[in-house]
């Protein structure tokens, strides 16, 4: 953890947004690719403008990486793209676009470029390439500002632009091969290139005058290379057929080593492997200072929205959601779980029956309500199928006590301590609040903190209140604190109001 907040809440977060594609429970990220000609950008006329997102997901990390440099351990995929939209290279509409729509899931757990990383995987499985190849990793930092580093553009020399790939830790070979890979995807506009685009690609559905890389600019395949090396269709894409020589720079990378690249990627699997290798290097080139997770995969069980309760007479309880992830084998009508205390599992509980469905690209997904009373204190986790969620009871956060209001953004905390380690200390509560920040679309987390004071005693508990008015009201991770030690993390979208 690096920023007080679990890692494994990190990386749950990061499958969820991932798995959980639409129906209940979903965020609807991965749908904003689906199909991978969809657009769901910010401009008027959107339908109309001949821009497909999933091409945009891919170019935004490809320009938010490039200006990375190894030997300097600064930048690489950091969402310093966000400060660079005035560059040259970076005219139109794909920076912005992207970082409004990823915004919302931008939390402490989350970074933009942990975002941007997935939006990447996202866009190349729902555009036809692999669902299981590229793995999401969490922990990306976002950066401060700009970066010191180029994006090469049509015009920039060959000798620039390799040199360029090589300070980012791509050789000449894997810079023809992703330039190849990105541009699978998308379109060249007159908007942003007139002197490459040919202005008779304006029209009333294609008001960008997009013209596109290839056949198939909504797949993401070989289709480019082949076109290239067999001079069909679109014979490479406007990058390599452009007016001016200039102009040309897919042209140029591509014979500047005798086509040699091309050609080992011009069958369809080698493509694939090839593309998906380049993109998982391009996602996970990052600042020195990052340490990525571990690879993040569907899990066939989870749990969410866990939270702890309190009764006036101290009784304490746990509540959430047991989501199942299946394919053929139809779920069970309830789930049974445990709980461990003292070093003792409880006698099997039951779930409620399922309160709702969802999509994913890995198949359904089905979830189970539970609430039940904790042996307290000491019960230390909660477990059911193959896993196991740590549970603290002697410090935890209050959802069900406490409001979100979403007109005001005031927010009540209420959280729960045992009155043998509370006594004498005191509690702080944290939201960690996405905040607008001056240059870039993209929030910055910060931490809104907040003195809480004891209203009362439940039990074995003291019980705390504090309340703190923050800039929004959603996509806000709360904990409080005592003497130092932290609580389990929670949204306060499961606070009452909560959104
Ligand atoms: C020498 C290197 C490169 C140059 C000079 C270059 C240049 C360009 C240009 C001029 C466009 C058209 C933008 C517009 O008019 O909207 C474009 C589009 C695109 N590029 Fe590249 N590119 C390079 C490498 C890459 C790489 C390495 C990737 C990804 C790994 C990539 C991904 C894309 C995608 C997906 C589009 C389509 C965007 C859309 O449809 O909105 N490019 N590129």
């Amino acid at each position: 953890q690096t920023n007080g907040i679990s890692l494994r809440d990190k990386m749950e977060e990061m499958e969820h947004i991932w798995v959980d594609n639409a129906g209940i429970n979903s965020d609807g990220f991965v749908n904003a690719v689906t199909p991978c000609s969809n657009y769901v950008g910010f401009a008027s006329d959107a339908t109309d403008r001949g821009e497909q997102s999933s091409a945009q997901w891919v170019r935004v990390a490809f320009h938010d990486f490039v200006t990375g440099n190894l030997s300097t351990g600064l930048g690489g995929l950091d969402a310093s793209v966000g400060f660079e939209v005035a560059r040259p290279g970076n005219e139109g509409l794909f920076i912005n676009d992207t970082l409004q729509f990823m915004l919302p899931t931008v939390t402490a757990y989350l970074s933009m470029s942990d975002n941007i990383a997935l939006g990447v995987i996202a866009s190349v499985a729902e555009c036809g390439g692999t669902s299981t190849g590229i793995l999401p990793k969490v922990g990306r930092i976002d950066a401060d500002g700009a970066a010191s580093g180029l994006v090469p553009v049509p015009a920039t020399s060959l000798e620039n632009t390799l040199a360029q790939f090589e300070a980012a830790g791509f050789d000449q070979s894997d810079t023809i091969a992703l330039t190849a890979c990105g541009h699978s995807l998308g379109r060249v506009h007159y908007s942003n290139n007139p002197t490459i685009v040919n202005e008779s690609y304006v029209t009333s559905t294609n008001l960008d005058g997009g013209e596109e890389f290839d056949s198939t600019p909504a797949v993401f395949d070989s289709t480019v290379v082949n076109e290239y090396l067999n001079g069909t269709g679109q014979r490479g894409g406007p990058l390599v057929t452009a007016p001016l020589v200039a102009d040309r720079s897919d042209l140029r990378l591509y014979v500047s080593d005798d086509n040699a690249t091309v050609e080992s990627i011009s069958e369809e699997s080698a493509f694939q492997t090839k593309c998906t290798n380049l993109f998982q290097r391009m996602i996970d080139t990052v600042p020195a200072a990052v340490t990525l997770s571990d690879p993040i995969t569907p899990m066939t069980w989870k749990a969410v929205d866990l939270m702890l309760d309190i009764s006036t007479a101290g009784v304490v309880s746990i509540s959430g959601l047991i989501r199942n992830l299946y394919t053929t084998t139809a779920p069970p009508d309830t789930v049974s779980y445990t709980t461990t205390s003292s070093g003792t599992n409880s006698t099997a509980q039951t779930s409620s029956t399922t309160s709702g469905n969802g999509t994913s690209i890995f198949g359904s997904t089905i979830y189970w309500p539970f609430n039940n009373t904790l042996n307290s204190p000491g019960t230390t986790s909660l477990n059911f199928e193959t896993i196991t969620y740590p549970v603290d009871d002697t410090l935890f956060i209050l959802p069900s006590q406490s409001t979100v209001n979403s007109s005001t953004n005031e927010i009540v905390l209420r959280a729960a301590a045992l009155t043998s380690s509370a006594s004498g200390t005191t509690m702080t509560g944290v939201f960690y609040v996405p905040t607008s920040q001056t240059g870039t679309i993209t929030k910055k987390i910060t931490n809104t903190t907040l003195e809480m004071s004891s209203y009362g005693t439940a039990g074995n508990y003291t019980l705390f209140e504090g309340s703190a008015t923050v800039s929004q009201s959603t996509s806000i991770v709360a904990k409080v604190l005592l003497g130092g030690v932290g609580s389990q993390t929670v949204k306060t979208k499961i606070f009452v109001g909560g959104v």
